[in-house]
């Protein structure tokens, strides 16, 4: 059976994202979440002339000539407003961040300043008309488009957010994802484990994935390889979630029912098996109420590397993200054999030589490996079908943490 291009099958997982309603929420709940709707300036900023530095506003011409006189009229504090006009042979005491005064065109730092007495200073440097001025406007103007809708709200985007005036934001509710671990064999972490027994580890780096990405996990626990109860839970997770996640039992074994037990709970199958290695047995697709169902192979690896490569977009669709590009090039610090018709995502260590970046694949990659994972930081893609390459070769990698 001819196995689906892994492009063609995360382009039908793309299809027919729809992003999530749109809530509004205060700018302290807002991190990490997506702007929904383009973001304009309520105000001006700054919104006058304003004092770059701890001075005198000055009028430039009268400190042409270093060493005259200058009398101080007053002072502007920040958060002020200096009433008076400076005239020729007159400046203000000044602050940073403070309104200019009318007449002043410059601000003299006050290193540059010596103090005659308590109404008098004298300028040991001359100052450039407009030194040390900001503009009004110098940042943003009201009604600037500051932030484009489908924005990541990071640190930068809030704090200009906030200096825009805005306190609450419009942005996408997070997608509910639903996990649910199948297999006989497994216990939760913590539980004595019985022969032939293991831990049910996929769960936690998928949630983590999932919940990075910006979704909300439920983690609906462990259900048996047996049909009733699979169909049970796979029927209420449907109705609890955007995206449900089955891990395990997705192959081709006499316990592997998961594809059965979701059609039988009315999930319209788009694919199962795809040319990727690990995770050939994935597949994807959606009940009648538009849920978005992923089912991931059991082996760690294989769950953990689908969930990268499908359920981040499938998570950035859903909440109005610009796609991203993800690959970056480095140099293969070993050889590797040519590749088969799988697209190969080999864990790998990544580091920086000479300026270049340099991946060093794990020499075993079973998709049961976790210690490996944990050491890894990338994963090199190769295409299907890529010929042998040797060391000093560049490739393509996928950064999985710095
Ligand atoms: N005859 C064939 N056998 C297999 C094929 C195939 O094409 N023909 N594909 C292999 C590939 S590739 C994969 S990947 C696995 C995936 O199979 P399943 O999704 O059915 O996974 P399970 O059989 O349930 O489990 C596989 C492996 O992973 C362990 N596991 C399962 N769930 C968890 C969990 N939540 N946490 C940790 N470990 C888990 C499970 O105990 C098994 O050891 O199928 C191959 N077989
Ligand atoms: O996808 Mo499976 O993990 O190739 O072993």
């Amino acid at each position: 059976m001819a196995l689906l291009p892994l492009a063609e099958a995360l382009a039908r997982v793309l299809d027919s994202v729809e992003t999530t309603s749109v809530e509004h929420l205060p700018l302290h709940l807002c991190d990490e979440r997506v702007l929904a709707e383009d973001l304009s300036a309520l105000r001006t900023q700054p919104p006058f002339d304003s004092s770059a530095m701890d001075g005198y506003a000055v009028r430039a011409e009268d400190v042409f000539v270093i060493g005259e006189a200058l009398r101080v009229i007053g002072a502007a504090p920040a958060g002020t407003v200096f009433n008076g006009v400076v005239s020729a042979g007159e400046c203000v005491r000044i602050f940073t961040g403070a309104p200019v005064p009318a007449g002043a065109d410059s601000i003299l730092i006050q290193e540059n300043a010596t103090r005659v007495d308590d109404a008098t200073i004298k300028a040991t440097a001359p100052v450039t008309r407009g030194q040390h001025i900001r503009q009004a406007g110098l940042d943003f103007r009201q009604g600037d488009i500051v932030l484009r809708k489908g924005r990541l709200l990071d640190p930068a985007a809030l704090s200009l957010a906030a200096a825009c005036n805005h306190a609450v934001l419009p942005v996408h509710r997070k997608p509910r994802v639903a996990l649910l671990s199948t297999g006989d064999e497994l216990r939760a972490p913590g539980d004595s484990l019985q022969p032939g027994q293991i831990i049910a580890s996929n769960a936690y780096g998928v949630a983590a994935i999932a919940r990075q990405a910006g979704a909300e996990v439920i983690d609906l626990g462990i259900v048996r390889d047996d049909m009733p109860a699979l169909n049970a839970a796979i029927a209420m997770a449907l109705r609890r979630c955007d995206v449900l996640i089955t891990l395990g039992g997705a192959s081709v074994g006499d316990h592997d029912l998961v594809r059965t037990a979701l059609a039988e709970c009315g999930v319209a199958m788009n694919f199962w098996k795809i040319a990727m290695r690990p995770g050939k047995p994935t597949m994807y697709g959606r009940n009648d109420k538009g849920v978005h169902v992923l089912g991931l192979p059991g082996n760690p690896v294989a769950s953990f590397v689908g969930a990268h490569l499908f359920l981040v977009p499938l998570i950035a669709g859903m909440t109005g993200q610009e796609p991203r590009a993800r690959l970056e090039t480095a140099i293969l610090a070993a050889e590797l054999r040519e590749n088969d018709q799988r697209q190969d995502y080999l864990r790998a260590t990544l580091h920086e030589e000479n300026g270049r970046l340099v991946a060093k694949p794990f020499p075993v990659q079973d998709s049961s490996m976790l210690s490996t994972l944990a050491v890894a930081n990338c994963l090199i893609v190769r295409p299907p079908f890529a010929p042998a390459a040797i060391a000093g070769d560049t490739c393509r990698v996928l950064r999985l943490r710095n």
